[in-house]
């Protein structure tokens, strides 16, 4: 063990050269300054140019700048000693010195990637990794591993207990922190996997599959940033929540580009935070909505007119429902609804000239016959009826009024009666997102001018439509393609979201993790084929990730129990930090739930630094939340939490409420309990009126 006194000392020497790295980035940052003042200044010199350079300094000094606050709090926290020569040093970003000298190599760097792939088993020619604990930019800390004791010096300096470890045992805030210093050699395979294809990296819980697809992110803008900056890498997960929890971890690695969406948020214009109850969710996300929608965005709807009549000269023309339905049906094999918009007037007015047999008419000819036509109120108010414009918005309005009607058995009456309360006035759920999307798409976009359309006739090129007032942000679809899609807790994703991601990654490359027994989908093998859909062949690369990095071994051991009586095929982790603490359970009577609840969570965050928090089954949440009003208010370390909103996130500490009620509550019960389960880092007690699930073997 090495003394206090040699571990200050090694403290000391790197603190020497982290302050050299220091200076440099002042340097630079000062250089990026003097940039963007300098193209500010440009901007005056009063010709187009100066404002074209202008703005490509600043733009660019501006980034850098950005790189470099963003990278500076542990800026540096690696140091390799190779076999031979210098050290090497390991941080966020690279740094030269003033002659160009490497002076800190960037994590993603091919030289870096030893740091994270040497083992003691193949140590790769390094023989002591060690890891620089810093506060902002002062040393406090050194974790060292020796990995080649033979090829060791005599005076070489062993500090600490693992870097790891240490890490693993910090008390958790409400934000997820890069593991940049720490990163396994099995999460490094996955970072680094080539961009081609699909990789897919699955893992039990804890095991890192949030923190490595986020550092791959980083690491693919690193390697190719042209391509992933102008093409764009899309982050989607689960819930706002827990796009607030990771949204520090990719600045924190020097990359600001990356577009973070939720789930609820994924189309560009509707933001949707809440979810449906589960009937209604699970009728939404199934494949059977495909083609209901597509009944509703082809078919008329009750407003639009089924006849026609028009006096012209001599001759009354008729279009009577069947024939109107043949156009409807022939505009529809040209391309989608919108598309069509400015050929419906050609198509009707065509249909009309065909029953034209007067003399006096035929005398003026077709010309003279769309001429009036184009100018009479009577035909473009019917064109406007019968084929106007639609907005998906608008039409995912009419479901609840139509949903009967189109469905055409595809949904049971019990989840008719739930999709119609869902949507009984209510803004948009996030199961409702893809429904939207699905229309915008199934729609498609109105052409801005038709002057090359051969097909139609030049008076009804100039055909006015009147203008809407109510044109929607959601009618663009030509912008949603990303060069990367990143999918985290892809488990969840129905069918419909499958979807939804599939048409933003139709050119992309994607990242996927997830662990299926975590899934809180209830038919897993129709989400499994949408997922295989929206990825169109693209060649799959799997990563299993096997250690749990944030239940102590104590906590991850009950949640496997569960998991093994009550989820077939689930991937367990290996738990690894043994804190000496056994998860509590407290049996109590119902009545006396919510005060054995709150007297936890106070016992509880009085015991960790970090932070706390109550899952509550949904059917106790009201009761839970006048409960702990007080202690909420009274302690923002404390959150309380529906089950399916703990997905992804973690705790210091975790209070269960009501394990059997939770299990109840939905067909993936089970799974949704091993989610609580397996949030807490140090803590975790269960609170329930009943014990069956301790036991329990589901059929
Ligand atoms: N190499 C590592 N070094 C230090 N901490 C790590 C490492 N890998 C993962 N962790 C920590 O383990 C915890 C779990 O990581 P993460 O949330 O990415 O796991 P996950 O597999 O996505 O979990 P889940 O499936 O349960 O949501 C986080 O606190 C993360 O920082």
């Amino acid at each position: 063990m090495t003394s206090p006194a040699a571990a200050q000392r090694e403290i000391a020497s790197e603190q020497s050269y982290v302050d050299t790295v220091y200076e440099r980035l002042d340097a630079s940052a000062d250089v990026a300054r003097a940039l963007v003042k300098e193209g500010f200044e440009r901007g005056h010199v009063g010709h187009e140019g100066g404002l074209v350079e202008r703005d490509a300094m600043v733009f660019q000094a501006t980034r850098r700048l950005t790189a470099l606050n963003a990278a500076h709090d542990g800026l540096v926290f690696g140091r390799l000693d190779l076999g031979t020569g210098e050290p090497r040093y390991i941080g966020r970003i690279g740094v030269r010195d003033a002659e160009r000298e490497i002076l800190l190599i960037d994590w993603r760097a091919p030289a870096a990637s030893v740091f994270y792939q040497a083992t003691a088993a193949d140590p790769a020619g390094v023989v002591r990794r060690r890891v620089l604990r810093c506060s902002g930019s002062t040393v406090i800390g050194i974790e060292d591993d020796l990995l080649d004791a033979e090829s060791a010096p005599a005076d070489m300096v062993v500090v600490g207990e693992g870097a790891l470890l240490a890490s693993m045992s910090r008390a958790r805030d409400a934000r997820m922190h890069s593991v940049v210093a720490t990163i396994q050699k099995e999460q490094d395979d996955a970072i680094r996997a080539p961009s081609r294809g699909a990789t897919i990296i699955g893992g039990g819980p804890g095991t890192g599959k949030t923190v490595v697809a986020l550092h791959r992110a980083a690491y693919l803008l690193y390697t190719d940033r042209r391509r992933f900056e102008s093409g764009g890498v899309l982050v989607v997960g689960p819930s706002g929540v827990f796009m607030a929890y990771i949204e520090r971890v990719l600045p924190s690695l020097g990359e600001t580009s990356v577009t973070l969406r939720s789930l609820g948020e994924v189309v560009d214009g509707v933001k949707a935070a809440r979810h449906d109850e589960p009937v209604a969710a699970a009728a939404k996300g199934s494949q059977r909505m495909v083609r209901v929608l597509r009944r509703l965005a082809t078919e008329g709807s009750p407003e639009t007119p089924t006849s026609f009549r028009y006096f012209y000269k001599d001759d009354v023309l008729r279009l009577d429902e069947k024939r109107l339905a043949g156009l409807r049906r022939h505009l529809l094999q040209q391309s989608t609804y919108n598309r069509v918009v400015p050929r419906a007037p050609a198509v009707l007015a065509d249909a009309l000239w065909q029953q034209v047999r007067g003399e006096r008419a035929r005398e003026e000819g077709r010309e003279g016959f769309l001429d009036v036509l184009v100018d009479d109120h009577r035909f473009v108010d019917f064109v406007e009826a019968w084929w106007p414009e639609r907005d998906a918005v608008d039409l995912w309005r009419s479901l609840p009024a139509r949903i009967a009607e189109i469905a055409h058995g595809a949904f049971r009456r019990e989840e008719l009666d739930a999709l119609r309360a869902s949507w009984d006035g209510q803004p948009p759920s996030i199961e409702d997102v893809p429904l939207i999307d699905e229309l915008r798409y199934l729609l498609g976009e109105v052409p801005p001018r038709v002057d090359e359309d051969v097909d139609v006739p030049k008076q009804l090129m100039s055909f006015e439509r009147r203008e809407r007032e109510d044109v929607r942000s959601t009618r663009s679809i030509e912008d949603d393609g990303y060069a990367h899609v990143l999918i985290d807790e892809a488990q969840d994703l129905s069918p419909m979201q499958w979807r939804m991601v599939g048409r933003r990654g139709r050119h992309a490359s994607w990242t996927i993790v997830g662990d299926a027994a975590q899934s809180s989908w209830p038919v897993p093998a129709e989400a499994e084929q949408a997922r295989v859909d929206a990825l169109e062949g693209k060649p799959e690369h799997r990563f299993r990730l096997s250690t749990n990095y944030r239940n102590s071994a104590e906590i991850y051991d009950l949640a496997a129990d569960v998991a093994r009586r009550a989820i077939p095929g689930a991937d367990l982790a290996d738990g690894v930090r043994r804190t000496g603490e056994q998860p509590a359970h407290l049996e109590v009577p119902a009545a006396g739930i919510a005060t054995a609840v709150r007297e936890e969570a106070e016992k509880l965050l009085g015991r960790v630094e970090g932070s706390v928090a109550v899952v509550a089954p949904l059917a106790l949440r009201p009761l839970l939340e006048r409960e702990l009003a007080t202690t909420l208010a009274s302690h923002d370390r404390l959150r309380l939490l529906d089950a399916l909103e703990t997905k992804g996130l973690e705790f210091d500490a975790v209070i269960a409420a009501e394990p059997d009620v939770l299990i109840g509550e939905s067909e993936a019960g089970w799974r949704t309990f091993y989610v609580v389960l397996t949030r807490a880092t140090q803590l975790l007690t269960t609170v329930g009126s009943t014990s069956r699930w301790r036991t329990e073997e589901p059929a």
